[in-house]
């Protein structure tokens, strides 16, 4: 039994102006799994069963439920989501509704401006405010420094140096988790995550059980992902979450890079790869000093990143339309021989 409000598991203006049909309750998945959902709502917790695929539901997602199943499922503020693996190039999706996300680095050799960038590039795609929590401050003689270099990517972004290790330092994230508010953790293996994650929700035993799919797709995850912060909001811990590919994100790399691609609209040719093309903006502005060298190769590296996985992603999903088409067409063969 819990003895949550709406509001403590996050329910807001956003979800309560979509239609709730009479007979139907809103709740909040907390896991998903292959042939069920698990949700909590105000009168606890819930085993749903999906029409659809569980594959098109995130833990943090909001439903409507009637008689043990998903009816419907309300739009969704941010939804973070990763490029599928090898041939599967489909996205999954990862975590839905998440306000905050906590890029974790650390205050050393993890500290990369590149990999920071490509995190917030996959906040801004989603919609999620992007907190960098560079950790291991207590290990560094002059750890604001970090701070400062983050701060200078965008304008939009806060970076607090922290000491995971430290709880009461800890509590100044409570500000990204608490009252309902929802934050994920992303960010390479060893940084502090889960060291985060257990002070923020004074949970050991959390992860226990949380595994990647197998080689197979099989979903192996047995535990629960949206996890209550001591704060009174929720984090969301998926291990798809800690690695994230670019895939189906230009609208964010449009975003942590406005300026350059603004500028890029001024260059003589609409397709110019600005190398040596005559009448280049971007070249222009180098030469300059406008643009800063190092943000631009950034920059064409994460396009050139993201244009090919998401060509694999649209050839996937052709793949895909033309087998459906395939067994359409013998089908729709079967029965017109029968019929006839
Ligand atoms: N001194 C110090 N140690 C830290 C800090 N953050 C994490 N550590 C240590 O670094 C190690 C790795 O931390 P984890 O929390 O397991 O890292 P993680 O990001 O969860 O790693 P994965 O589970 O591999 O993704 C642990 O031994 C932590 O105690 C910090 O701020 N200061
Ligand atoms: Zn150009």
């Amino acid at each position: 039994m819990t003895n949550y409000t709406l509001a403590d598991l996050g329910w807001s203006a956003f979800f309560s102006r979509q239609d709730v049909p009479d007979g139907t309750y809103p709740m909040r998945i907390s896991s998903v799994h292959r042939d069920r959902v698990e949700a909590i709502s105000p009168d606890g917790q819930h085993s749903l069963i999906t029409a659809q695929s569980s594959g098109q539901l995130a833990p943090g997602d909001w439903v409507l439920a009637a008689d043990g199943q998903v009816v419907e499922v309300l739009e969704r503020k941010t939804l973070l989501k990763r490029g599928g693996a090898g041939n599967d190039a489909r996205p999954q999706l990862l975590a839905a509704n998440v306000e905050t996300l906590g890029i974790v680095s650390s205050c050393n050799a993890d500290f990369n401006l590149a990999r920071l960038e490509r995190y917030l590039v996959i906040a801004a795609d989603a919609g999620c405010l992007p907190l960098v929590i560079l950790t291991k401050a207590d290990m560094d003689s002059d750890p604001h420094r970090f701070e400062k270099e983050a701060h200078r990517l965008s304008p939009l972004l806060t970076a607090i140096a922290i000491d995971a290790t430290d709880p009461e330092d800890v509590k100044r994230l409570n500000a990204w988790c608490r009252n309902g508010e929802t934050l994920a953790l992303v960010g390479s293996s060893g940084v502090g995550k889960t060291t985060l994650r257990n002070a923020l929700t004074g949970d050991e035993a959390a992860t226990q059980g949380i595994r990647e799919d197998d080689a197979k797709g099989r979903h192996t995850t047995t535990s629960r992902a949206l996890v209550r912060t001591k704060a009174g909001g929720w984090i969301i811990d998926t291990p798809g979450m800690r690695s994230l590919a670019l895939t189906d994100v230009s609208d964010g790399i449009a975003a942590v890079f406005e300026d350059i691609e603004d500028l890029a609209e001024g260059c003589r040719f609409s397709d110019c790869a600005h190398e040596t093309e005559p009448g280049c903006a971007i070249t222009a502005a180098l030469k300059s000093g406008v643009l800063d060298e190092d943000r631009v190769r950034r920059w064409r590296k994460l396009k050139a990143e993201e244009t090919h996985n998401s060509e694999t992603l649209a050839q996937t999903r052709a793949r895909e339309k033309g087998f459906g088409k395939m067994v359409k067409g013998a089908m729709a063969r079967k029965r017109s021989e029968r019929d006839h």
